[in-house]
């Protein structure tokens, strides 16, 4: 079965001429209890997914701003079984696509077809292990086969062309193009080959390209939204709501509308 509910989300705002916005948040930052009040706050704010990081212990992609946010929400108790649990209690009142992201430890203690069984239970309709190169992604494929959950593969700035089109070929959902070089976090700069970079993925895949990794400021979620199908914004967002600054992450979201709200 192809993956289409990510995959539609992304589409569906680009044929209202938006590109498509994800931001990522880290799931008990503050306390379980927030995680149900900030996807309802995104969702209603115009989030076309939801990326749902859970804290680990060695979040080896994460810059310091996720790696905080992770010890935060460590230090709460937080963790995969329970992010779970809270997200089927309120999946009623959610209709954009959830999208966990998380190390492979963690799915493969909690069991990969228990895994795949309570995403379907909890509106989870993609999944994101930046540590499960493509190559070793057979075991967790076969446990998602015949759900609607993404497998999504991230695509870096170094990859060469045969890596690129493998991981065209094989993608679900949308491909995570990563922006820079190196971990998460804001970032003053993109590299100069960043818009050949993402036109030829574009070109290689049939499911749409986001552009993640460094973007934090309208401006950036224009520029980056530009050459891409949507962005992801993680660092910018986690940091808004630690601060409870809920404008910001508005501000953030209506840059990747066409039609900008007035202020
Ligand atoms: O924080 P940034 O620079 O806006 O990047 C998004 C990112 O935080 C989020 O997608 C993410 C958090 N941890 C990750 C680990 C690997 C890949 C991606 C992620």
């Amino acid at each position: 079965m192809t993956k289409q509910k990510v995959m539609q989300a992304i589409l569906q705002c680009n044929e209202r001429g938006d590109k498509a916005f994800v931001p990522y948040i880290m799931a008990g930052d503050g306390g379980l209890q927030t995680l149900k009040k900030n996807i309802l706050f995104l969702q209603e704010a115009g989030a076309a997914a939801i990326e749902v990081g859970i804290p680990f212990s060695d979040p080896v992609a994460d810059g310091e701003v996720i790696q905080q946010a992770g010890e935060r929400a460590l230090t709460e108790g937080v963790t995969l079984r329970k992010v779970m649990a809270e997200l089927a209690s309120f999946k009623e009142e959610v209709t954009v696509p959830l999208v966990i992201m998380t190390y492979l430890n963690p799915i493969l203690s909690y069991g990969l077809q228990a895994m795949a069984a309570d995403c379907e239970n909890s509106g989870v309709y993609g999944l994101i292990v930046p540590d499960l190169p493509l190559e070793e992604s057979g075991l967790l494929k076969s446990a998602l086969e015949g759900t609607d959950i993404a497998l999504i593969q991230l695509v870096s700035l170094t990859s060469p062309a045969e890596r690129i089109n493998a991981i065209a070929e094989a993608a679900e959902g949308f491909i995570y193009a990563v922006t820079v070089n190196g971990i998460t976090g804001v970032r003053d700069s993109f590299t100069e080959g960043l818009e050949d970079h993402l036109e030829r993925l574009k070109a290689a895949s049939s499911v749409p390209v986001l552009a993640g990794f460094g973007i934090s400021t309208p401006e950036h979620v224009r520029s980056l939204g530009a050459l891409a199908d949507g962005v992801i914004v993680g660092s910018a967002i986690v940091s808004a709501f630690h601060e409870g600054d809920l404008p910001t992450i508005r501000t953030l979201i209506d840059a990747s509308k066409n039609q900008v709200s007035q202020i």
